[in-house]
């Protein structure tokens, strides 16, 4: 029976074409990374020989088609049958995407409209990469031209993303607004093949909606209605929101040449530029995500960063000269809290995003050798905790302790299930697995910025304040079993 099996990820090509002299022509071909949404969770299809199922997208306006070949086919035995191929791709595909393939490649070959094709929406961005022209252009939702090209694009969503939803984009006009799905594609702007082809080409598209933040003034007493919603004088689209990311996809023939980039920073952008919103926020980002923004909010701060002064104070309230290690990590004391709570609300950078970037810019400023990647003494470090001789040896002390403080009051709850002893080892581990996952991006950040982590660190504003709270106390300093590699934490 293995022989009537194969791989639903390896017999799906996906091919974009556009006209060519006397039938469409590739531009590029890829296969899906998943496909257990539309054939299960083995992603096997069971009873072909030779099978393609070759899903075509017109290069400008995503005109879907597919397109089923095989060599042989399993005949049925007793309730064992070949999978139906049409009935799994049904609900992923719109139903245009099922006309016959001459009927398709005519459309292709002589869609009078191709030639005047622009993307829904407006330009916002043109750039160049190795010499080609791109454009990045941005619609709403509620824009009918731009429904239809998301409807064709959707399939790709489940066919590359984790987990990956469509959108819904039949819902009431006010909702569409809400989400005011902030919707950005990428288009490569290519010399047509043919004098009546479109000269634009698909790279990627992101959606973004705009969430709403409730911001309630306690002082005034909680007006309880029961009012249509939403109320007719309310424009959903202009209240304070957080802006956020829910599907991003580049195509895999575009892939690690600064796409993605240019696509996130579009929209980062776009929320810095508009007064409603208050942060930008990302929804279920994988690791692959993680690293291009990492990367791209480690760029746009780390010269605000500079600017400002921002850096460890290795004596915190003049700990290095008393015995006692304070009790609480002097976060005031070692970082310019005020500065920091200024530059991300600035940048709207929602909380962790900003923790990450900030405990990495911190972490490069402790020259390498003072770092456990660049082989520090860690045990004598632990010993000689916030008394160390060495100014920089002290600054990576503190950068461990405000580190573990941020993962401790993130897991508290389940830290606190732990022994004491195990919740050390825990926490220690953890903060040893950010520090390495920050090394690789800082790493991969050498070529793009210049390297400051020599550079003599500025001492601090030295403000007093304390605050509450914090790491066990860490004579613990021996830490923690897992939280996860390169983790999210
Ligand atoms: C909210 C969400 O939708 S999460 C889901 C995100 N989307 C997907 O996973 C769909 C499939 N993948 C993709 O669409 C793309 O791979 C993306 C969007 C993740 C990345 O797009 P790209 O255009 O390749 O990113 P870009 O070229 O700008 O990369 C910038 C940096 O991010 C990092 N990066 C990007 N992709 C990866 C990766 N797969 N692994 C590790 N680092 C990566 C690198 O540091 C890279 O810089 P470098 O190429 O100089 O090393």
């Amino acid at each position: 029976m293995d022989d009537w099996s194969c791989d639903a990820n390896d017999a799906l090509h996906i091919t974009v074409v556009q006209p060519g002299d006397t039938k469409p022509k590739t531009l590029s071909t890829f296969h899906p990374q998943f496909t257990y949404p539309i054939f299960g969770d083995e992603e096997q299809i069971f009873g072909y020989k030779g099978l393609i199922i070759r899903l075509r997208f017109a290069a400008h306006d995503l005109r879907p088609h597919v397109h089923i070949s095989y060599d042989d086919r399993f005949k049925a035995v007793g309730d064992t049958t070949a999978t139906d191929l049409l009935g799994a791709l049904k609900p992923f595909l719109p139903q245009e995407a099922f006309i016959n393939l001459p009927e398709y490649e005519k459309a292709i070959q002589e869609d009078i409209d191709a030639k005047t094709f622009t993307p829904p929406g407006k330009l916002v961005l043109p750039y160049e990469v190795d010499g080609r022209q791109y454009e990045i252009w941005a619609g709403s939702l509620a824009d009918p031209a731009v429904q239809k090209l998301l409807n064709r694009a959707q399939v790709l969503i489940s066919l590359f993303i984790e987990a990956g939803t469509p959108l819904e984009t039949d819902d009431p006009e006010w909702v569409l607004e809400r989400w005011t799905v902030y919707f950005v594609r990428s288009y490569e702007k290519v010399a047509p093949p043919t004098p009546t082809a479109s000269s634009y080409s698909i790279v990627g598209y992101a959606t973004a909606y705009r969430y709403w933040l409730y911001q309630r003034d306690r002082s005034e007493p909680s007006p309880v209605k029961n009012d249509p919603f939403p109320p007719s004088e309310v424009k959903i689209a202009q209240l304070p929101a957080r802006l956020r990311i829910a599907q991003f996809l580049i195509l895999p023939s575009h892939h690690r040449s600064g796409h993605g980039t240019h696509l996130y920073t579009t929209i980062h952008a776009s929320c810095i530029a508009d007064d409603t919103i208050v942060e930008l926020t990302v929804e279920d980002p994988n690791e692959s995500f993680d690293a291009l923004r990492d990367t791209a909010d480690y760029c746009l701060l780390q010269p605000e960063f500079l600017k400002r002064g921002v850096n460890l104070n290795p004596d915190p309230n003049g700990a290095y000269s008393r015995k006692q290690r304070p009790k609480t990590v002097p976060t005031n004391a070692l970082i310019p809290t005020d500065t920091l709570r200024e530059i991300r609300a600035s940048f709207k950078i929602e909380a962790t995003q900003f923790a990450h970037i900030l405990e990495m810019f911190l972490l490069s400023q402790v020259p390498e050798s003072h770092r456990l990647a660049g082989g520090t003494n860690l045990a004598r470090l632990l010993i000689k905790k916030h008394k160390a001789d060495d100014a920089n040896d002290r600054r990576y002390y503190w950068w461990r302790m405000l580190t573990k403080q941020r993962l401790y009051k993130k897991h508290r709850e389940l830290l606190n299930e732990l022994e004491l002893i195990d919740r050390v080892e825990k926490l220690d581990d953890t903060v040893r697995n950010v520090e390495e996952g920050y090394e690789i991006t800082l790493g991969a950040l050498k070529d793009r910025l210049p390297d400051v982590s020599e550079e003599t660190p500025a001492e601090s504003s030295g403000r007093r304040d304390k605050r509450k709270l914090v790491v066990e106390d860490e004579d613990d300093e021996e830490n923690e079993a897992e939280l996860v590699k390169r983790p999210k934490v």
